[in-house]
């Protein structure tokens, strides 16, 4: 198991107002599974991406990533667990503008201060996997946002992360894109990671092997159907 939330909600407070976010969720995520999170505008799937993610704290009940309990950990260890266990990618590729295609995918190794020739041949290995090799030297505005998204891919699991987490991974893409990008973080689950998707796109579900529905703040797993 990556992570793990046990009644683990969050809530904001806005002047005299409480906005509850994400109610209490118990929910574990496993190796090997691609966890899809759906549900309306509003809803709570971001705030819930975001406890995964270690981006926030839960305001109750207690968050487990990677074997650590988040509630005791200090926001500099936070930070340190991000770059090490958590790969991200987003809606809107959040490429850097003057860094070509290897340049983008080396930033988190680079940070990580892992040596250039180590850099080098991780880098490589990123761009063979979201099939990228030729495409390495081009700036992210050559590219098709379909491509982009796969360097972002590229960029989230060169540090070989656990757990690799996607907001709307699709939502700026084309049919034949989607399609390409989700079966590339399916390959990635089935190769041991665990990967979790926020859509609005019901489309994404075939690709998933657990549904998690946020409605009002209220999280809970949905059985899909099997294919006869
Ligand atoms: N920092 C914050 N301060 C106050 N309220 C917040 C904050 N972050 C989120 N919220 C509120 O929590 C609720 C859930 O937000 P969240 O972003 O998780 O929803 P979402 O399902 O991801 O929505 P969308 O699909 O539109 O991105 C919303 O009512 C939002 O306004």
């Amino acid at each position: 198991m990556i992570a793990e939330l046990k009644g683990a909600g969050k809530q904001y407070q806005t002047g005299d107002q409480t906005i509850v976010a994400l109610q209490a969720t118990t929910l574990k995520l496993n190796e090997g599974e691609l966890m899809l999170i759906i549900g309306p505008s509003g809803s709570g799937k971001t705030t819930l991406l975001s406890l995964l993610g270690c981006v926030i704290y839960p305001s109750f009940g207690d968050l487990w990533v990677d074997g650590k309990h988040i509630n005791d950990l200090k926001t500099n260890d936070l930070a340190k667990l991000r770059l090490n266990t958590i790969g991200f990618v987003f809606q809107s590729f959040n490429l850097l503008a003057p860094l070509n295609a290897e340049d983008n995918v080396g930033l988190p190794l680079k940070l990580q201060g892992v040596s250039s020739s180590e850099i080098k041949k991780r880098v490589q290995k990123a761009l063979e996997i979201v099939d990228m090799t030729d495409r390495r030297k081009n700036l992210p505005k050559e590219l098709s946002g379909g491509q982009q998204q796969r360097i972002a891919i590229a960029r989230a699991l060169v540090t070989n992360p656990k757990l690799i987490l996607c907001d709307e991974p699709t939502a700026s893409l084309d049919k034949d894109s989607l399609s390409i990008v989700m079966n590339e973080l399916r390959n990635l689950a089935r190769q041991g990671k665990s990967v979790a998707v926020v859509t609005h796109d019901p489309r994404l579900q075939e690709y998933a092997d657990r549904v998690v529905e946020v409605k009002n703040g209220f999280a809970a797993e949905i059985f899909k159907q099997q294919a006869h």
